[in-house]
């Protein structure tokens, strides 16, 4: 079963015999975790091995039952495309398809295309593979900086994240064994905004999340722009058809699983300003249209102090989860 358990993650009787075996298959990969000497903070969850000049490769953690997390394998390709890159340009945009589920079992190797070096711009092709076969494709762009003019909208208004409290609480109440393993606590700090009752506008899913690194980070640029893309797939597929059942998983009565199957399909970023992913970021997340089995989804990302940081743009898979094989 490869449901995507969102946004009521596993723990009932479906996932668990699959959940007790990969217990068994994880103690061994995370003794090879230790020994590759991979870290549970984003420089480990980032951290690839360079195999050949623009060859590498990178392991995946738990964190998605029955395939990589797609926002580490986004995050992994972008850290690939900027280890060939100058350090004085940074990246302002990336575009990902998410082509095969990636197994977080086994290693993805990494191939870079130097597609083109200019004066002020630069541009890099990724493959992800797995087996031979290609699981993720990302175009990159990177630029020196410039000074123009500035501007941009301001920033809607929106509860601090210290006067919300933290997510993973409510979430190991209501998930106590799926808590126990999700990945994501070790890298990431999250605050989830109570939404308006009602949708803002009908046919609108709105809702905002607060995301930081749980770690100081090194001042690295791009290690911060692969913080922000990581953290960015996780709550836009929700936000497709979930606008009442995301608030749900944390309260109290959520005990249904997932009735939806949710998957990324493509993924854009583009990067505006200078920001640093160990300080809070608002992802205030909306989504005009789900049709066709798919769902469109928009992140404006913020800074505390009210900067624009980032755009992104994802399309998902939002299916009705089927239980057995057709
Ligand atoms: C508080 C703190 C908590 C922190 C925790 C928060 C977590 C709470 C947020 C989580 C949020 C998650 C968000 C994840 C976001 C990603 O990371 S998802 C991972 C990245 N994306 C991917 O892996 C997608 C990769 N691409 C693909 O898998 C394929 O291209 C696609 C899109 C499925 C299309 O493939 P296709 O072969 O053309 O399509 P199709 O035959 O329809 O389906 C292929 C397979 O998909 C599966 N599938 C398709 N439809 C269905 C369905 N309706 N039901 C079940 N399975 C299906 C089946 O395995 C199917 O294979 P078969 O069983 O038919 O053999």
């Amino acid at each position: 079963m490869t449901t995507v358990p969102v946004p009521v993650p596993p723990g009932g009787a479906r996932e668990r015999g699959t959940r007790e075996r990969g217990t068994q298959e994880r103690a061994g990969r995370e003794r090879s975790e230790r020994e590759r000497g991979a870290g549970a903070d984003f420089p480990g969850f980032l951290s690839l091995e360079q195999l050949d000049r623009d060859l590498f490769r990178g392991w995946c953690h738990d964190g998605i039952p029955s395939r990589a997390f797609g926002g580490q394998v986004a995050a992994q390709a972008l850290t690939a495309a900027g280890r060939t890159v100058p350090g004085d340009r940074a990246v302002h945009s990336l575009h990902g398809y998410f082509l095969r589920a990636g197994d977080s079992s086994r290693p993805l190797v990494y191939t870079v295309e130097r597609i083109r070096d200019g004066a002020s711009y630069t541009s890099r092709r990724v493959s992800a593979l797995q087996g031979g076969e290609i699981v993720f494709t990302l175009s990159a762009s990177f630029k020196r900086p410039e000074r123009t003019d500035d501007r941009q909208q301001a920033m809607p208004p929106t509860p601090g994240p210290d006067s919300l409290p933290d997510l993973y609480e409510t979430w190991a109440r209501n998930n106590p064994q799926d808590f126990a393993q999700a990945e994501f606590r070790r890298v990431l700090d999250m605050r989830y905004v109570p939404g308006p009752p009602e949708p803002n506008a009908p046919g609108l899913t709105e809702q905002k999340l607060w995301m930081r690194a749980a770690q100081r980070l090194p001042d690295d640029p791009m290690l911060h722009a692969c913080a922000l893309a990581y953290a960015s797939d996780l709550f836009l597929a929700p936000s497709t058809v979930l606008s009442e059942q995301l608030p749900r998983m944390l309260r109290e009565e959520a005990d249904e699983p997932s009735s939806v199957f949710l998957t990324s399909l493509d993924h854009g970023i583009w990067y505006h300003r200078p920001f640093r992913a160990d300080e809070w970021m608002l992802f205030a997340q909306r989504s005009p249209t789900a049709v066709d089995g798919r769902g469109l989804a928009f992140a404006d990302v913020w800074s505390l102090d009210g900067r624009l940081i980032a755009h992104v743009v994802q399309e998902t898979v939002a299916r009705p989860a089927r239980t057995r094989r057709r």
